[in-house]
């Protein structure tokens, strides 16, 4: 979704198609969309980088003694909010952020990746792609326009109308997605009801990181106007399906994909291997970044497509991993465990490293899993060497304390903010007392 726009560009079409504001876009650690929205009489100032915002009133970031921060735009991501027509349009530019030094700001989750790519490129590689699916409920609103958990259809799986009654809603966000320049390559109603997904194509990472941003602002905002509300929640429903943002991910070396080797006998290449044996080695290092929130490991649990153990697979669905058919160009891993609540930008950084290092120290990948994983014993599961994912935030968050290479795809400050974030976050959930123990214990005890 890449535009090449120059300045000169964009000052046309703002004239010609009436844009009044400017939002510039950045996201903070916890995966939150900021703005900073100017009028557009200040866009060459915004071009030149000299927009300053307090740093300190964002989560995570910086102290009140160190608050100035600039943001600087990435042209290529000027982008017209279609429902924004009328008076005067809304357009917005995507933002890295800056110290008053002139210096990437570490605290950047988007910056912060593209650290992580350099040290990709230096390896030889050129782009490392993402293909994101994204899952998300849409739930009704109450009478107030509060969110209710109640679904608005009863479809399943791939089903059509007229059981399938969110498929306007979807189809609305559909065309709003293309009318600001996605690729939508699939669009179908998933397993559970009320539960849909939308694919659109890869693209490098930051782009496809920039696109799950957009993706999820557009999505809240077309649900909102069928009456409805989206929510990327991991697992809102007991029982049913919970929503992933499975990534698919490949490395490339200029036209090539380096993953494919049409001389191996299953067309994957030694770096591929590599790769995903690093990502299986730091599995339980990244799960805390790549299921951020309590509620992600309500959904990690077996009998629902999301994975529980880490292995490997070309066919099923139960595993952490697993290697789509095609071949060529489309050769791919598919993570299966990252979930929407996820940062976008801190994910793949950290699943990037992951890889990186299986390529760098050559980490053997052990045999697939093509059985059942959710059918296996503890014991079957230990004999062929397959661990569980951490099963709660706590234990993620020990598993992140011991990984020295995800740590260090976070660098140390992110690292610190994300770290004793989410501690409370989990100091505060554990002192809940939930409807499920009331309702085991009230009696018995
Ligand atoms: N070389 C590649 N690198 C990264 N992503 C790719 C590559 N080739 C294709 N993709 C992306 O992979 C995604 C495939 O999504 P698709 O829904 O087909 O996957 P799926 O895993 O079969 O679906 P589901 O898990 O919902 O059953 C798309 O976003 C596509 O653009
Ligand atoms: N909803 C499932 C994935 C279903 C699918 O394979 O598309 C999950 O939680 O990951
Ligand atoms: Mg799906
Ligand atoms: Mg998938």
């Amino acid at each position: 979704m890449k535009n090449n726009y120059t300045r000169e560009d964009l000052k046309r079409i703002v004239e010609n198609e009436n844009v009044r504001y400017i939002r510039l876009q950045f996201t903070d650690i916890l995966g939150t969309i900021k703005n900073v929205e100017v009028p557009v009489s200040q866009l060459d100032k915004a071009l030149d980088g000299e927009m300053m915002f307090d740093g300190s009133s964002i989560e995570g970031f910086v102290r009140i003694e160190e608050s100035d921060m600039y943001l600087k735009p990435d042209i290529n991501t000027w982008s017209i909010f279609p429902w924004t027509a009328g008076k005067g349009k809304v357009a917005r530019l995507i933002c890295d952020i800056y110290t008053v030094e002139g210096e990437p700001f570490e605290g950047d989750p988007r910056s912060n990746l593209k650290r992580v790519l350099k040290e990709m490129e230096e390896m030889g590689y050129t782009s490392f792609n993402l293909g994101p699916e994204p899952e998300f409920f849409l739930f009704k609103l109450d009478e107030n326009g509060h969110p209710t958990r109640e679904l608005n259809d009863q479809g399943g799986y791939f089903d059509l109308a007229p059981t399938d009654l969110g498929e306007n809603c979807r189809r609305d966000i559909v065309l709003e997605l293309e009318d600001m320049g996605f690729e939508i390559e699939a669009s179908h109603h998933e397993v559970a009801q009320g539960q849909h997904e939308i694919d659109f194509k890869y693209e490098d990472a930051i782009s496809a990181c920039d696109n799950i941003q957009t993706f999820k602002l557009i999505v809240k905002t077309v649900a909102r106007k069928h009456n409805l509300h989206a929510t990327f929640m991991p697992k809102p429903l007991y029982g049913i399906n919970g929503s992933g943002m499975h990534f698919n991910v490949s490395l490339f070396r200029g036209e090539e994909n380096a993953f494919y080797d049409e001389n191996d006998s299953f067309g994957l290449s030694g770096e591929m291997r590599h790769f995903m044996g690093g990502l299986l080695k730091h599995a339980r290092g990244f799960t805390a970044v790549c299921n951020p929130i309590v509620n992600s490991y309500k959904r990690l649990v077996p009998g629902y497509e999301a994975p529980s153990y880490i292995a490997w697979s070309g066919k099923n669905r139960s595993p952490l991993l697993r290697i789509p058919s095609s071949r060529k160009m489309s050769t791919r891993a598919e993570i299966r465990s990252v979930d929407p609540a996820a940062n976008p930008y801190l994910a793949l950084a950290v699943i990037l490293k992951a890889g990186l290092d299986g390529i760098k120290n050559k980490i053997d990948l052990p045999e697939p899993v093509n059985v059942n994983l959710y059918e296996m014993t503890r014991d079957e599961r230990e004999a062929l060497g397959v661990n569980d994912l951490p099963s709660t935030l706590y234990t993620a968050l020990k598993a992140l304390s011991e990984d020295e290479v995800v740590q260090d795809a976070l660098g140390p400050h992110i690292m610190r903010q994300f770290h004793s974030n989410k501690s409370v976050e989990w100091d505060m959930y554990r002192a809940q007392v939930s409807e499920w123990e009331v309702d085991q214990y009230l009696n018995q005890y």
